[in-house]
């Protein structure tokens, strides 16, 4: 089934709508109910029965009416009721509510999305807060894990190496010529879970449906892309039902020239489609960011709408704790993973200091934070030998070479590979992030010291899934005596404290920032993709939480309030594409750009079907 708008001329869909009774308004009908060229009223399309209610995209299940029915040629292949959207949502919740765990959740509700998109996002909308958790972090973590246990249906395309020369032909093999948004992974590091390969496919189409639920990209104009270049994920392939390829990965030149392939392919089909890099393992998710950044719209999840999501949970902090924004420069940070995520959190943490003007150089950034890996602090290794607490922890393993953006975090003054407990009791720092996906590298001994020296220590385990956070809320409360300002990246429920009160939690996620970026680069069309959109995207953030909640240490609007946050997120990015000449979507005069932006989103409504046979 392929909608074609191309082959339809204006005057026989206008007809075709009139002898239907319906409504239209001077442009050819595009399908997709958001489409702000569309009046909401019809959708038009070549297909006919079975091609219709077997097609996620068009199919109603039980809500055709009768009229479409007889139109459609679908009498007789649904139930004789027409039952409309409410009680269809009655059904899909209960028997999503009967599942009896996350993982049998999870398959549902990929089942209801494969038999009807309107439907799914319908009901994902309506329980965002509980079903993020499901089709995101954590169960999506699970779903990776076991991703070719509970195979059932493809969704999204795969390119692997047996596709090298072939794929300029194959991205013709996707049924829509219109595609807005693709994230593509190549499963090497899948949240915290390490290599899983073409498991990983459920991490771009979890982030693609918080795109369309969130930030109101059309379900039709989305792609959830795997770069299978192999995997070393041993058990994976040694299991016979692995669906990846079962060779170890490519790696050097082959890696490299494999997906620039991709990219020139993707690129001559859908020139305008913003691309979105996914766990991807360091150091090519850094190269590739650079490689593109100025060829292609893109941007890397990880390194940058991480760190607009983390800033702003710093800058909110910084108001719970009654500081101005202002005073972020007075921060003393320590970051534990110095990887994709790490780094990039900490660059945008210092081009926030910069442009705020309270620094007086980008050194003078850099040193408010401590960066550290598996080895201990990035510091001097002169320093180490001399060190009389050196003699005392063993340090194992040989660092690599640290590369030019981790040398920057290199503390001249301190001895390298310091343990966390020793940086902490000599930086006494006011704000720990961890992104290292390793479950406990936050020990009682370090948040103690630290709550020490500070009243309200900024404590953000950012690793996913919640079973690989760098200590849980209920941890971090226990270790600050209930003074910890909380934000991680899975969800982690309140906590009651022993005098009663509520230790409150925050989820800190790139969730909060790529629907809305998304959103703002489609509408605008941005041929770039700036800095100042992810600078901008954390002030939009940041200054969401009421006073009143930043004081009981809620830093950001609840995950049910996704949708809104898009919309403020998208418009800002919007405005910041037309500041900087990077838009190429021209505005009608007099349109107000926050209404251009709302009138775009994606909403979840059965509208009337019209066959037409040359559409
Ligand atoms: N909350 C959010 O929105 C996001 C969270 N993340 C999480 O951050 C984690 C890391 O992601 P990436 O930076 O992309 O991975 P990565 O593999 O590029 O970096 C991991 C870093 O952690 C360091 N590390 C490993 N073990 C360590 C230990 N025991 N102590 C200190 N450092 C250690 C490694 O040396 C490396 O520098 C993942 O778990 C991911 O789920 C990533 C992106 C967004
Ligand atoms: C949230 C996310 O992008 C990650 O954990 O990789
Ligand atoms: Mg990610």
């Amino acid at each position: 089934m392929l909608l074609c708008r191309r082959t339809l001329a204006k005057s026989s869909w206008k007809s075709s709508a009139r002898s239907l009774g319906l409504r239209h308004y001077g442009v050819p009908p595009v399908v997709g109910a958001s489409d702000p060229r569309l009046d909401k009223t019809v959708q038009v399309t070549a297909s006919k029965g079975v091609n219709i209610t077997h097609d996620p995209l068009l199919s109603k299940g039980t809500a055709f009416s009768l009229a479409e029915r007889e139109r459609l040629a679908i009498r007789g292949l649904v139930p004789p009721r027409c039952q409309e959207m409410d009680k269809q949502l009655l059904r899909v919740k209960r028997n999503l509510d009967d599942c009896r765990t996350p993982l049998a959740k999870f398959v549902f509700l990929s089942a209801l999305q494969d038999r009807n998109e309107t439907l799914f996002y319908r009901l994902l909308i309506n329980h965002l807060e509980e079903l993020a958790g499901i089709i995101y972090t954590p169960t999506v973590g699970l779903a990776c894990l076991r991703s070719h246990s509970i195979y059932r249906r493809s969704r999204g395309m795969y390119f692997s190496t047996q596709d090298r020369g072939a794929m300029s032909a194959m991205v013709y093999n996707w049924p829509h010529d219109e595609v807005d948004v693709i994230v593509v992974t190549d499963g090497s590091r899948v949240l915290g879970l390490g290599d899983l390969g073409a498991n990983g496919m459920q991490i771009p189409i979890g982030k693609l449906s918080l795109y369309v639920a969130a930030g109101g990209i059309r379900p039709r104009a989305v792609l959830p892309v795997v770069l299978d270049v192999g995997t070393n994920n041993e058990s994976l392939l040694n299991d016979p039902l692995y669906l990846g390829m079962d060779h170890p990965r490519i790696e050097g030149e082959a890696y490299y020239s494999f997906v620039d392939e991709w990219i020139t392919a993707v690129k001559s089909r859908w020139p305008n489609a913003l691309i979105q890099f996914e766990d991807f393992k360091y150091p090519h998710a850094y190269n590739l960011l650079n490689k593109y950044r100025n060829k292609v719209t893109c941007f890397n999840d990880d390194i940058q709408s991480t760190s607009s999501i983390t800033l702003a949970g710093i800058l909110a902090g910084l108001k719970a704790r009654g500081r101005k924004q202002e005073d972020l420069h007075q921060e003393r940070i320590i970051c534990v993973g110095a990887g994709s995520a790490g780094v990039g959190v900490c660059e945008g943490i210092i081009d926030c200091m910069v442009a705020q003007g309270r620094v007086r150089s980008r050194d003078e950034a850099y040193s408010q934070i401590w960066m550290m890996d598996q080895h201990g602090l990035l510091g001097n290794p002169a320093l180490s030998a001399e060190d009389a607490t050196q003699q005392t922890v063993t340090r194992k393993g040989e660092r690599t070479q640290l590369d030019e953006r981790q040398q920057c975090y290199v503390k001249a003054d301190l001895p390298d590979r310091l343990t966390l407990e020793e940086v902490v009791e000599r930086v006494k720092p006011t704000a720990i992030l961890g992104l290292t996906g390793i479950r406990g590298v936050f020990s009682e001994k370090a948040i103690r010291t630290m709550a020490k020296y500070e009243e309200k220590p900024i404590v953000f385990p950012l690793s996913n899934p919640d079973t690989h956070a760098e200590c849980t809320a209920e941890e971090a409360f226990a270790w600050t005596d209930g003074r910890a300002i909380f934000a991680s990246g899975s969800p982690f429920a309140d906590v009651t404290l022993p005098n009663g009160k509520i230790g409150r939690t925050n989820q800190c996620n790139n969730s909060y920032s790529f629907p809305g970026l998304g959103l703002g680069i489609t509408v605008s069309r941005a041929n770039e993709v700036t800095p100042t959109m992810f600078l901008e995207t954390a002030r939009v953030i940041a200054d969401m939480a009421s006073p009143a909640q930043l004081k009981e240490g809620t830093l950001f609007p609840g995950v049910a309030n996704l949708r809104d946050v898009a919309l403020a997120v998208g418009t800002r990015v919007c405005e910041v594409a037309y500041e900087e000449g990077v838009a190429t979507a021209k505005l009608k005069e007099g349109e107000m750009l926050s209404e251009v932006v709302k009138n775009s989103m994606f909403q979840p409504e059965y509208v009337p079907l019209v066959h037409h046979s040359h559409y």
